[in-house]
């Protein structure tokens, strides 16, 4: 039986685009046949989320990269999951590699993150991963389960979570786990999710991959029984975008 999980593509743009490059890629997305049965969701750079969110139909998501753990205050540079909604933006990205690694972003930071972003009413793709080092040394596990648990220990409702494997070392390296890899990591979180959570949550939580998915090795992965879908960064500005959204 096939599982009910929707099958999910997220295009992060990380600090990419202007308004000219945003509109062309908007466009393509509005243009091309998407199958219907993938659930689709892009994050532009905040300052961007309105002008995408106003030009895309409402069955294409509009997630923010990032927020802050509370709704208002001095806290220059940051933003709200409250603005995030007020901008009519369902969902943000959280704990993603580059906030954890480039900004110095803490599990517990990220965990508070999660909490706030929830109870604000957003839905959340918290992300994990292990860097290649920890890879090398057998380390992949216990990393992964020591930010998810930080994570896990935060969400009420997980209907309103999708969680993003990313392995820093196939981010933006052009080194995509091959898709034994990855299965192999989405088993182990699936099982983590049985064991700490609950059967039900394990079964219906979509678990998606990132790093350096391209159309070129989108189709083998997205074959994989745990592998529910991608976070797309480089590939997700590009038409190709396009064949990545239609893998499975
Ligand atoms: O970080 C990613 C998505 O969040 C992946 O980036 P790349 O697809 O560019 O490797």
């Amino acid at each position: 039986m096939s599982n009910q999980r929707k099958f999910f593509v997220g295009g992060n743009w990380k600090m990419n685009g202007d308004k000219d490059e945003l509109t062309k890629i908007c466009n393509s997305l509005m243009n091309a046949k998407l199958h219907e049965t993938t659930e689709v969701v892009v994050a532009p750079p905040s300052i961007y989320l309105d002008f995408v969110r106003q030009k895309l139909p409402a069955k294409i998501g509009v997630s923010a990269q990032n927020c802050y753990k509370i709704p208002k205050g001095a806290f220059t540079g940051e933003i709200s999951p409250a603005m995030i909604k007020d901008n009519m933006c369902d969902w943000v990205i959280l704990g993603h590699s580059e906030r954890r690694h480039v900004f110095g972003e803490s599990d517990h930071l990220i965990g508070e993150k999660v909490k706030h972003a929830l109870e604000s009413g957003i839905s959340i793709i918290p992300c994990i991963g292990e860097k290649l080092d920890e890879r090398e040394s057998n380390k992949t596990n216990e990393v992964c389960f020591r930010q998810l648990k930080e994570i896990a220990a935060n969400i009420k409702d997980w209907t309103r979570v999708v969680v993003a494997y990313e392995p820093v070392w196939a981010i933006g390296t052009g080194k995509t786990a091959s898709p034994a890899q990855a299965q192999e990591v989405h088993k182990c979180v699936r099982d983590w999710l049985k064991t700490n959570v609950s059967e039900e949550v394990a079964k219906s939580t979509r678990i998606l991959y990132g790093g350096s998915v391209t159309s070129g090795n989108c189709k083998e992965l997205a074959s994989q029984p745990d592998v529910d879908g991608f976070l797309v960064g480089g590939a997700s500005l590009k038409p190709e975008f396009i064949d990545i959204i239609n893998a499975k």
